[in-house]
């Protein structure tokens, strides 16, 4: 399969100069008799300009119609590591979280099709195969292989379904020995599918689990990954590599939940993904566990359906739209009532730590809140920014970071704040995502458009009163302020020399977009933040 040999010439190599090599490695051992470097350079000519390859897996598996394993797993977590993934359905299953109800082998002759549509066009780096059912299956994915070379080959070599249905029979067992194995650079069998492989003989140690994975490279495949996930005598999870010379451990705590359908699957997949993208077989099984456990604890407590092996959610977005796992919810317009920033300056003048001060104004009814730490060093900020967004998510308070989007990615805050000589809020989206929070700086109707079209989800318009709290700010004043809003399409927070002597006639000016105020001094610079916030929120909600 020509894998092995690109892995290792170009293992210290950068992992994108890696993919390109293994796309025009694999093309060029595709065409017989043409040499590499003329194949390659054929490769290169007839990609359109201005185009980019994109690592591509084709898997070659069964459908789960309960969605935790099979095709639709392998598409979830290929999408999850950012690689494409064609499809070859072997089998349709009846499946669900309780076992498997029924399966509609696919007809050699379909699946042929299947694979001389994918391959002769689409030229995937890596295959994956799953759920083969059939002796016949395998000859003519065999053939394809043969006929259609790819880059490299990964094996998941599945005979039983994880609620213990038998998925492909023993006379698949030959075809795996003698057909399959011998082109695969590697197979990731299970204790049960390493024992199946080798006659019967049960696997019960680590030890066992190196002489199975020997005794299966001898078979053929270049390398053997051998899965102790259900090994009994181990509290942690052993898988033991051998690559013809070395073998390898990868210990991992065991993750405590039954949310484990379609894991075999997944790391197969992941596996491949990570091959598809250039790294050598070692990294791309230590990415690939690191993977699926991070998914595995991520969805330990998910509930989907009612048997005792649950799915997993390998995108790990689920929660985000299950309000009674997170806190975390949408933004709404009215979280701008009463905005609390932050201000590194006043923390220290007062001796307070960035999480009093944030606990206080959420204790004292702040309604969202922003940390805009200016002279924070990065590592001090990050750790408090942690244990902020845990503050506020256990309130129910959208967190918001100034100016860092570096900052806000790390701590996973609700979104950012950003000004006009800040990051863009329409690259700050590209980054972000759909899902948080943006909020703009904005002065002037033109400023506010832009906003809204960049994507953003609120603009501040200030500054409304002098302030000594931002340097050389422009103040707008109540007129600027009123134009603004009545001009924006999006929700407006008041920023700027506010307290509870001014916030009256703000609230008052009766223009809708207007939500809220934000206030940094006359919070945070005062001895007590929770009473100044309790007393200023009764005004703002007096005059509203
Ligand atoms: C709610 C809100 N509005 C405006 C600002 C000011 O942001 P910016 O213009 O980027 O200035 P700095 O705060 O970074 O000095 C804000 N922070 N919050
Ligand atoms: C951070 C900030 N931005 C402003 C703007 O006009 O965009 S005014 C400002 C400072 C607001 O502080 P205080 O509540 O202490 O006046
Ligand atoms: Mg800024």
């Amino acid at each position: 399969m020509g894998f092995h040999v690109c892995s290792q010439a170009l293992s210290s190599a950068p992992i994108h100069h890696q993919f390109r090599y293994i796309h025009s490695i694999s093309r060029g051992v595709r065409r017989a008799g043409v040499s590499n470097l003329r194949a390659m350079q054929q490769e290169e000519e007839l990609k359109p300009p201005g185009r980019v390859r994109v690592p591509h897996v084709l898997t070659v598996a069964g459908s789960d119609s309960g969605a935790g394993a099979g095709i639709q797993a392998d598409m979830k977590a290929c999408a999850a590591r950012g690689v494409y993934c064609s499809t070859v359905v072997t089998a349709v299953t009846a499946q669900n979280t309780v076992g498997v109800q029924g399966v509609n082998i696919v007809t050699e002759e379909f699946v042929r099709e299947q694979l001389k549509s994918v391959l002769s066009d689409m030229r995937p780096d890596v295959v994956k195969t799953g759920m083969l059912p059939s002796p016949g299956i395998v000859k003519v994915l065999c053939q394809s292989l043969k006929e259609f070379q790819v880059g490299a080959l990964v094996v998941d070599p599945v005979m039983v379904s994880t609620s213990g249905d038998v998925l492909a029979g023993s006379s698949v067992l030959a075809s795996f020995r003698e057909e399959l194995l011998p082109l695969a650079d590697i197979v990731t069998p299970n204790l049960r599918e390493a024992s199946a492989l080798l006659g019967g003989a049960p696997l019960e140690t680590v030890a066992d689990m190196h002489s199975a994975a020997k005794s299966i490279h001898n078979i053929g495949p270049r390398n053997v990954l051998v899965k102790g996930g259900d090994l009994p005598s181990s509290s942690d999870a052993v898988d033991v590599l051998f690559d013809g010379k070395e073998f390898y451990e990868f210990r991992s705590t065991r993750v405590n939940t039954s949310n484990t359908h379609g894991t075999g699957c997944t790391l197969a997949s992941s596996i491949a993904a990570e091959l598809a993208r250039g790294s050598s077989v070692l990294s791309a099984i230590k990415i690939a566990k690191h993977y699926v456990e991070s998914a595995l604890d991520y969805s330990k407590d998910i509930l989907i359906g009612g048997g005792h092996q649950g799915p997993f959610d390998h995108l790990m977005k689920l929660k985000n739209s299950a309000p009674d796992l997170c806190a975390r919810r949408l933004f709404s317009p009215n979280d701008l009532l009463l905005y609390a920033v932050t201000d590194s300056r006043m923390n220290k003048k007062w001796g307070r730590s960035m999480r009093d001060a944030v606990k206080s104004a959420i204790e004292g009814g702040a309604t969202i809140v922003q940390l805009r730490e200016k002279d924070a060093d990065t590592r001090d900020f990050l750790e408090a920014a942690k244990t902020c967004v845990e503050i506020c998510r256990s309130h129910g308070v959208p967190l918001l970071i100034n100016d860092r989007i570096d900052i806000a990615l790390a701590c996973d805050a609700d979104g950012v704040h950003v000004g006009q000589s800040d990051m863009p809020a329409r690259v700050a989206r590209t980054i972000l995502g759909p899902d948080k929070i943006i909020g703009v700086s904005c002065k002037t109707p033109e400023q506010a458009e832009k906003a809204w079209i960049d994507g953003a989800d609120y603009i501040g318009c200030g500054g409304v009163y002098p302030t000594n709290t931002k340097e050389n700010n422009l103040t707008v004043g109540l007129d600027g302020l009123k134009t603004v809003c009545l001009e924006s399409k999006l929700p407006v927070v008041a920023i700027g020399g506010f307290g509870i002597s001014n916030v009256r006639p703000v609230m008052e000016l009766g223009v809708p977009n207007l939500k809220g105020v934000a206030v940094v001094s006359a919070l945070f610079d005062r001895e007590s933040v929770s009473t100044e916030t309790q007393n200023l929120l009764k005004v703002i909600i007096g005059s509203t």
